[in-house]
């Protein structure tokens, strides 16, 4: 069996970075467990994959320091740092063959030749693959590659393992495969990962935890569940998955509280006790078509237009305006559900333990 018992936490301090004037990582901070599967994740440009090659020491030197168990590893060569590393383009050798590409980092290290081909078996093992050592990397699938690649990675018992979009160049359904793959994997070695993507369903799936990057920024670090409920802020409530959002003001006056928002849907209360700006986050599966006859005190409504309607096939989405506002209506789909027509006046309650206030 491979060898990970020696998997490490990793500890970034105050990390910094930048490509002539511009800072592409601005004093980042985060501690990722021993055994824990991270994933970074943001929008394009966000900084992601300069962390984590900074984490490789692939890139200009950052500022801060950067710990691997309790070795300081800012200043460290990337063949010193014991880090594995899986990039989207896979990057096999293709003039050799399956096993020799697995073999290779253990040769480099003067392996002897014994273990060499225990320890090529046991990652061909691992990853379903023991069937076609000695195939070359064009005859195989992509994922096949894919798969090649994580094992020449895994192979060299690094102290972590970094994936790079590791699935983007894979088909849809390949992409959900695989991803459990990686997450059966990881498990199965306890190795500490982190996975850079900017698709949060992936991120959702695979990780026990996740940083949320804009900008160079960490806007918020935790459990997948944890951040969809609990945004912090507008970006991060905007970015894992859809969300009506708000903005405006909840006001507290001695009957409740009320959101106002700035253009004006809810009545302000009078003489408030207290203002708190910020934005309203609700869910479009949290949103409700009708049944005001239902609705109370614990609801926020809102009287609404259908301006389209989209059929996604689990769901139909609505969108509603009201008073300029833009909100969307998920009703999951079932045979002979009735569709509301566009153009439809409709009113739309959200149960109000459903909304979240988070920062603009
Ligand atoms: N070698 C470089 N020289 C100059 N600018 C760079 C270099 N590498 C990255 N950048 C810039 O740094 C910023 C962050 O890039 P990075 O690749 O880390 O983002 P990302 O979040 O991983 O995005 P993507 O998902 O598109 O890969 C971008 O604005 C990018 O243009």
């Amino acid at each position: 069996m491979l060898n990970n018992s020696e998997s490490k936490g990793i500890k970034i301090q105050n990390v910094g970075l930048s490509f002539g004037e511009t800072e592409v990582l601005k004093r980042v901070s985060l501690e990722i467990e021993p055994s824990e599967f991270f994933a970074f994740l943001g929008p394009s440009g966000s900084g992601k994959s300069t962390l984590l090659r900074a984490i490789a020491g692939f890139g200009p030197t950052p500022t801060g320091r950067i710990l691997v168990g309790d070795q300081d590893v800012t200043r460290l060569p990337p063949w010193q740092r014991n880090v594995g590393m899986v990039f989207q383009s896979y990057a096999l050798w293709p003039h050799m063959s399956v096993r020799k590409n697995v073999a290779f980092g253990l040769e480099e290290r003067k392996v002897p030749q014994q273990e060499i081909n225990r320890r090529v078996g046991e990652a061909l093992e691992l990853v379903g693959l023991s069937a076609l050592a000695e195939r070359k990397p064009n005859e195989l699938s992509g994922g096949q590659q894919q798969r090649i690649a994580l094992a020449r990675t895994v192979v060299v018992e690094p102290r972590v393992l970094l994936l790079d979009e590791p699935l983007s160049n894979l088909d849809a359904n390949l992409r959900v495969q695989m991803r459990r793959d990686i997450l059966n994997l990881q498990r199965e070695l306890g190795l500490t990962t982190i996975f850079v993507t900017h698709d949060q369903e992936e991120a959702n799936t695979t990780s026990d935890r996740m940083a949320v990057l804009s900008d160079g920024v960490i806007q918020q670090v935790g459990a997948p569940r944890e951040l969809y409920d609990h945004p912090c802020n507008r970006f991060v409530a905007g970015f894992l998955g859809s969300a009506n959002i708000l903005d405006g003001a909840l006001q507290t006056g001695a009957l409740g509280q009320v959101f106002v928002s700035d253009k004006g849907i809810e009545q302000p209360v009078d003489n408030p006790l207290a203002i708190e700006r910020g934005s309203l986050v609700f869910r479009p599966q949290s949103t409700m078509l009708g049944g005001l006859e239902e609705a109370s005190g614990e609801h926020l409504t809102f009287n609404g237009r259908v301006v389209y309607r989209e059929f996604l096939g689990s769901l139909i989405r609505y969108g509603v305006d009201v008073s300029g506002h833009h909100l969307a209506v998920d009703e999951v789909h079932t045979i002979g559900k009735h569709h509301v027509e566009v153009g439809s006046n409709v009113v739309l309650r959200v149960p109000r333990d459903q909304t979240v206030l988070v920062a603009a």
